[in-house]
């Protein structure tokens, strides 16, 4: 049989409705038809191929780059393209450019931190293009530490202007995409100075570069920083560095919308929280959960119907030999990838939902959400992409030695992935800001103060910290609500455990950098909770099309199971559950994969198969 006869024979078994299985996957059938008219338009235009990639050079890969923005912007505006279908055309084009920058940051940042007439005055000039602008908070000597920003920004009442400056050679703006060679304008992050006092970090447009001749206007020194690792994937982006020598901005350049300075030079701090200048990390943060499952499931689709095609050992008479994906081993690594893509599929929909809510709190000067939804995308942001990007090394793994050519897809997808464990902040450093959270809620649990949310099973740990897991027979596993309080003991217990040892040290800081590494655990627990959590939720919602409830059950058993069997230590350890059941929820596991292999072949493989299309990724 040739390879499309293999496909074509696997797609024949599916037995579960794939239309349905498509709008589930999109979110509503008006998404999936959208996605699906934009991918065919781009798979049709041969401005937008990306096959050549990985063979141009840096200069020529630079070039195709803004010749494709180029074109998507005029294809946006000829049709008529939504924000959405707009959105979605950048998705299957799939290389990353300076207009991510500009709308992916620099535009929601006007929009959420400059007041009214700020963003009457620079939005539409923004919204049309005729200023291009990048997210310039990085410096050479910090990125993490964001209070420890070095670029100033001193007010000259004399003048009514703000002085910028770059003081030394670690406060070189270092990174930010689109800055090197096409932005006109930069959002900077820099410390606010009056009458001597340093206010913090503050955000301010500066234009850079002229817009007659593109040149970069006095006093301003500004490049690109180099390769980056891979051939093709991020060297497509202009990250930059940038200096400042005494550059003079209008007062009314400084984002007013989160603390204003006054014509006579009075700092003045809104009354709203300080934490809002970081209100465009949360808004990203948000999109790349949302977007980890559309690389993962590339990558998954790639490794699936490579097993599906390859075939090694167990001839019999000269038939035909084992295709890999029948290997149990194969199927473990395999399946829980293609479990998680759903995973962060459904709990990338729900954060959605809940930025959607706090924005609207916002605005009605509702707070009290702040500190939950930074902790849920700082959190999921980390697990979501840590797991991305082994994901994608373990396809490439799983599809043998071919996976390491640039033909599979899977280097480039590595390459251009990867960094998302870093940028919009390192995921360690993240997770430390949602162990911080955890313990403010596990210190405050005797005050009253009753925890909601994605922590309100906090309010139970009296039960949690001491409930036993019922689970007496392997299939006892596939009951959501047995999985669902095994994690959340699991959370709860590792959570309270931390406190507790903080309270050995008397310095709370100190205790907390020493204790960092069982923190940064909890908060794993905590996030893992959130998605199994999530799509237990999603599991209870109306999901029509024959089979495909079931399929998705399936997968969420082999999602929380192989989760569980992963991080067994911190079951057993914590006393969540007996070794023995840790050893029903591998077996159960096993019976899964099998279960699923034996009553149907090609179930599972046939819900990557038909991502496919969608995806549309290089693929064999
Ligand atoms: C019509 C046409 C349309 C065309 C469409 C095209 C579409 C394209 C769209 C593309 C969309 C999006 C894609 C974007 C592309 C993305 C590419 C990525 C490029 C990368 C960019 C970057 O990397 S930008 C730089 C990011 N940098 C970081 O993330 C730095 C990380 N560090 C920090 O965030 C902070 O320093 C840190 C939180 C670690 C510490 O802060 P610090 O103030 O020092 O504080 P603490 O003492 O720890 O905290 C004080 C209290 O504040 C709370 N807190 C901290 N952060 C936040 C927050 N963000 N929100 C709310 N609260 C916060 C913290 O919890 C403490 O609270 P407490 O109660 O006092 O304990
Ligand atoms: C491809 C790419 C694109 C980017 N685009 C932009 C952009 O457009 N605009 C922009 O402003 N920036 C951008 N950045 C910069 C990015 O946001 C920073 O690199 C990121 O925030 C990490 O900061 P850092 O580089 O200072 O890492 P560091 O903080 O120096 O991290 C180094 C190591 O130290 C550890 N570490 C640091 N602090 C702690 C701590 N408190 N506790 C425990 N461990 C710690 C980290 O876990 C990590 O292992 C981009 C970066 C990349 C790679």
């Amino acid at each position: 049989m040739e390879a499309l006869d293999y496909h074509a024979e696997e797609r024949r078994k599916a037995e579960f409705d794939v239309e349905e299985m498509k709008i589930v996957w999109a979110g509503s059938r008006q998404a999936y038809e959208i996605s699906d008219r934009v991918a065919r338009l781009v798979a049709s235009d041969p401005v937008f191929r990306k096959d050549n990639r990985t063979m141009l050079s840096r200069k020529d890969l630079f070039k195709d780059t803004l010749r494709k923005a180029a074109h998507a912007w005029k294809r946006i505006i000829e049709l008529r393209l939504s924000e959405e279908e707009a959105s979605k055309l950048r998705f299957f084009v799939d290389q990353p450019v300076f207009t991510d920058l500009h709308w992916g940051m620099f535009i929601p940042a006007i929009k959420g931190q400059g007041n009214e007439e700020q963003q009457q005055k620079w939005l539409p000039m923004a919204y049309k293009m005729q200023i291009i602008g990048c997210y310039a908070q990085t410096e050479l000597g910090h990125g993490s530490n964001v209070q420890g920003l070095e670029t100033t920004a001193t007010f000259d009442p004399e003048t009514d202007e703000f002085v910028i400056h770059s003081p030394t050679l670690t406060s070189s703006k270092w990174w930010p995409g689109g800055l090197g060679k096409v932005s006109t304008h930069a959002l900077i992050y820099a410390r606010l100075i009056t009458d001597g006092q340093d206010h913090g970090v503050h955000g301010f447009i500066v234009q850079l570069r002229s817009l007659d001749d593109h040149l970069p206007l006095p006093g301003i020194t500004v490049g690109d920083i180099g390769m980056k690792f891979g051939s093709g994937a991020y060297n497509s982006m202009d990250n930059g560095v940038l200096r400042f020598d005494h550059v003079r901005i209008l007062r009314d350049q400084m984002l007013m919308g989160v603390s204003q300075v006054t014509r006579e030079g009075k700092f003045m701090q809104s009354d709203v929280p300080r934490q809002l200048v970081y209100g465009t990390m949360v808004y990203v943060r948000q999109k790349i959960v949302a977007d980890a499952s559309c690389a993962l499931s590339r990558a998954v689709c790639i490794a699936t119907r490579y097993s599906v095609v390859r075939r090694q050992f167990g001839s019999h008479n000269g038939g035909p030999e084992t295709q890999v994906i029948d290997y149990k081993t194969q199927q473990s690594r395999l399946f829980p990838l293609l479990a998680s893509a759903y995973a962060f599929r459904f709990v990338g929909e729900w954060l959605k939902w809940l930025y959607t809510d706090v924005t609207q709190r916002l605005q009605a000067s509702d707070f009290s959400t702040l500190p939950e939804v930074h902790a849920c995308t700082a959190g999921l942001k980390s697990v979501t992409t840590s797991a991305t990007a082994d994901a994608i090394e373990e396809c490439r793994k799983l599809c043998g030695g071919h996976g390491y050519l640039s033909s599979s897809g899977l280097p480039e997808l590595f390459a251009v992935y990867v960094p998302a464990c870093t940028y919009e902040g390192d995921n360690v450093v993240l997770l430390l800001q949602v162990a911080r959270f955890l313990m403010k809620t596990v210190s405050q649990l005797g005050s009253g103060k009753k925890p909601v949310g994605t922590i309100a099973y906090m309010g139970r740990s009296e039960h949690l910290l001491q409930c036993r897991c019922e689970v007496e027979r392997a299939e006892d596993w596939l009951k959501p609500n047995v999985i669902l309080e095994a994690f959340e003991a699991r959370a709860a217990r590792m959570s309270v455990t931390c406190a507790k040892n903080l309270n050995n040290f008397a310095n709370q800081e100190e205790g907390f950098a020493q204790l960092a590494t069982d923190l940064a655990e909890a908060a794993v627990a905590h996030v893992q909770l959130i998605i199994v959590s999530k799509f237990i939720e999603k599991l209870q919602q109306d999901i029509p099309g024959k089979g495909v409830k079931r399929q998705l059950e399936i997968l969420f058993n082999v999602y929380a199971l192989s989760l569980l069997h992963k991080h067994l230590g911190d079951f057993v350890a914590s006393g969540c559950i007996t070794p023995k059941q840790g050893a029903l929820a591998n077996e159960q596991l096993r019976l899964l994969y099998s279960q699923v292999h034996f009553d149907n072949p090609s179930l599972l493989l046939y819900m990557v198969l038909l991502l496919e299309r969608l995806l549309q990724s290089t693929s064999f």
